[in-house]
């Protein structure tokens, strides 16, 4: 497909499939009235129209060619996305809000995504006034170029074992950085193999021979004049992914790499020109880039939902395939009860997410202001919701954009389909930032001491006080006698409430008694690691369905009581697919954002996936060169063994 004709490509047809346009002609709601819901205000749906103009006015945003791209084109096209979001932010004077809508318009397919993401807010947290007048302009001018290096080969997860390095040498006021070993090369930050020329490093602080634990370092990588890595510095890609093949993350070797005192991090912790080591703030202060990406990742878990959720529910309505009765016409997929049962949960989980991530977001704004002015108080709290809701929401959507995909049939199994890659590009959620498995463990540690104080009677911490209410004696019983209580919303706060409390608890319980039977504690919290990881995880009616066993297994829900719900959750499947397509067209999400021949606006899938099948490379001629190398042979040799076979 010519290059005018690919551009020509996303751009919407007036032509759209009846199907589809039926759809949309019976919403029950107004649909533009929930996407201003949906983008936090008309203001910012129009903010948003106008970044859409602005970005895919670029030949490099449409991107309709990503299909058969190699790696350093790949790369080199999320550069240039990169540089240019980055003029415009410097031209415009975008706050982080505008930054954030125009990366989620280019998919956060960006190369040098760390810049905003993590090296920034980094610095803005952990610099000390002083550092921050010096760094900041130079990061938002874009001459320091930077990543967040701290996961290294051998450790990711446990950052008490990380092995790098910051030596204090008094001699010379500077910080030797070293990777003493080849499991203590950073390994995995993104931006870090051959865009950045810059690093906060996390590395063991040792000052006259003792290890005061993880701090931040800002270490040059490469030259400021022509990109050469700097002395000591051993830099490069550690090769491609599953997805994100546009971010080049890297590996770093440093050997002996001097670096100013001042390029400590001082906001929480110092060293002094006479090597005396002092601590400020919270012990885990250092640790808040890593919240605040938790809670980005919330954001990123509804972007990821709702593109899958907006691509399988318009496939499903314009899909026809079989029939119920012989003769009739064959059925849109999505009127199957089994299809809605894949993909109905994407389109009311890509809403709840929303609403949590809002949640979340105010609770973060509202602590980080708090601990900026050095209350950190809440600081506890806001780990347990960010570790628990960035593991839950991660792990949901990894589950229902495959569910989206299956739901596609084999279309949904081509890359044009855009299901594919969304897959494997949302699939590191569950592990970046924290894995899941160890945040869920976080979020239970926090738990446990809610218990502890509950059962006392101490105040707990406010998204916490079921812990209370669900305990007392006097708790009324959960009313759900018919179709209408699953409606319920406070009913089913109630049911989930009721049964978070027997799950937590209970776990609890497991954990007391194995202690109290002598096991040691770090023994106890191993073996009942499974029910802890429970206590942390939930959300409404399908939720219910689908963790059966806890609402059953504790005194939650009758079993009549169950049936009422899985009968409410299938009644609400079904009101919800006569809107199904309004919810979706609410995203309002640009066909070149979705980036999907299945999902896109005017539902023409068919002439859709066989224009973008042109742009194949195999199809560049229509008898490929591996013809001539290898098959030719291979059939000739067959003829001229079937013509002595005939002549036997
Ligand atoms: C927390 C640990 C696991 C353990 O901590 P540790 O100190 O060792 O010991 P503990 O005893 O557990 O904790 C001690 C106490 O400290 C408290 N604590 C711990 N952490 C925190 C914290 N962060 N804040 C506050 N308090 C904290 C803890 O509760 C204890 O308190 P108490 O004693 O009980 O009172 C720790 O080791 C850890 O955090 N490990 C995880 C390491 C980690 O998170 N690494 C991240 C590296 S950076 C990274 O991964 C960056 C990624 C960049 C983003 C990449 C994004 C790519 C995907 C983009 C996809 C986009 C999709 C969109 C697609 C589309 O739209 O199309
Ligand atoms: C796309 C992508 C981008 C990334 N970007 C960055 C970046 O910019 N900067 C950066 O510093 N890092 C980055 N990382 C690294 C990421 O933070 C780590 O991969 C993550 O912290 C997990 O560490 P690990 O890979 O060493 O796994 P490990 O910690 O070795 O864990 C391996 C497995 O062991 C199990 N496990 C480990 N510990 C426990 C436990 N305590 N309890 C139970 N089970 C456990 C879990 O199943 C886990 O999946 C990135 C990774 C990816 C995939």
């Amino acid at each position: 497909m010519a290059a005018a004709n690919r551009d020509a490509f996303w751009a919407p047809s007036s032509k759209v499939n009846p199907d589809l346009a039926r759809e949309r002609e019976s919403a029950t709601f107004d649909v533009r009235e929930l996407t201003h819901i949906i983008d936090g205000s008309p203001d910012r749906t129009k903010r948003r129209k106008e970044l859409e103009n602005l970005l895919y006015s670029e030949p490099v945003f449409r991107d309709v060619g990503r299909l058969s791209m190699e790696r350093d084109e790949i790369y080199e096209q999320g550069v240039l996305k990169s540089i240019k979001l980055f003029e415009w932010s410097r031209k415009y004077k975008w706050d982080d809000d505008d930054f954030e809508l125009a990366s989620r318009l280019a998919n956060h397919d960006i190369s040098m995504s760390l810049q905003h993401a993590m090296f920034i807010p980094a610095i803005e947290r952990l610099a000390s006034d002083t550092q921050k007048a010096k760094w900041l302009p130079r990061a938002l001018h874009y001459e320091m170029i930077g990543t967040y290096a701290q996961t290294e080969l051998g450790h990711g997860t446990n950052l008490m074992e990380l092995e790098t390095t910051a030596t204090f040498d008094p001699e010379r006021n500077e910080f030797i950085m070293n990777s003493p070993t080849v499991t203590s090369m950073k390994w995995w930050p993104g931006a870090l193999g051959k865009s950045s020329n810059t690093a906060i490093v996390l590395a063991q602080l040792i000052v006259k021979g003792k290890n005061h634990g993880l701090h931040p370092f800002l270490v040059p990588l490469r030259s400021m004049e022509d990109h050469t890595p700097l002395p000591g510095i051993s830099v490069g890609d550690i090769g491609p992914k599953m997805a994100l093949n546009c971010i080049d993350n890297g590996f770093l070797i440093m050997k002996n790499v001097r670096i100013p005192r001042e390029n400590m991090f001082m906001k929480n912790a110092e060293v002094t020109r006479d090597g005396r080591f002092i601590s400020r703030g919270v012990d885990k202060a250092n640790y808040a880039t890593m919240v605040l990406v938790r809670v980005k990742i919330t954001r990123w878990a509804f972007e990821s939902l709702s593109d899958g959720a907006t691509t399988a529910v318009r496939y499903s309505v314009v899909r026809r395939q079989s029939s119920l009765k012989p003769g009739e016409r064959e059925l849109q997929v999505l009127d199957y009860q089994s299809q809605q049962y894949k993909v109905l949960p994407a389109l009311a989980a890509s809403y709840a997410f929303l609403m949590t991530n809002r949640s979340l977001h105010r609770l973060y704004d509202s602590v980080h202001a708090d601990i900026m002015a050095g209350n950190t108080k809440l600081l506890a709290e806001l780990h347990c919701q960010s570790s628990a809701l960035k593991a839950y929401m991660s792990e949901v959507v990894v589950q229902l954009l495959e569910l989206c995909r299956q739901a596609c049939g084999g279309h949904g199994y081509l890359a044009s389909s855009g299901i594919g890659l969304l897959c494997a590009s949302s699939a590191p959620l569950v592990t970046v930032e924290g894995e899941n498995s160890v945040l869920y463990q976080q979020a239970a540690r926090y738990l446990m001491k809610q218990v502890a104080k509950a059962v006392v009677g101490d105040p707990v911490a406010s998204g916490f006080q079921y812990l209370l209410t669900q305990s007392s004696s006097d708790r009324p019983d959960i009313r759900i006698q018919n179709l209408a209580d699953c409606g319920n919303l406070d009913t089913l706060l109630q049911v989930y409430q009721r049964m978070a409390f027997s799950v937590v608890t209970g776990a609890a319980r497991k954990l007391q008694m194995a202690i109290e039977s002598g096991v040691e504690q770090h023994v106890a919290w191993n073996n009942n690691m499974v029910s802890l990881i429970q206590a942390a995880r939930f959300y409404a009616l399908h939720g219910i369905a689908k963790e059966a066993g806890y609402f059953l297994a504790t005194p939650t829900l009758t079993p009549d009581q169950f049936e009422l719900v899985r009968a409410a959750e299938l009644q609400a499947m079904a009101k919800v697919r006569h809107d199904a397509v309004p919810l979706v067209d609410a995203f309002d999400l640009h066909d070149i954002c979705l980036h999907s021949a299945l999902g896109c606006y005017d539902g023409n899938v068919y002439e859709r996936l066989y224009a973008l099948a042109q742009t194949s490379s195999l199809n560049k001629t229509q008898v490929h060169p591996a013809y001539y190398k290898h098959i030719r042979g291979l059939v000739k040799d067959g003829q001229k063994q079937l013509r002595q076979q005939s002549k036997l």
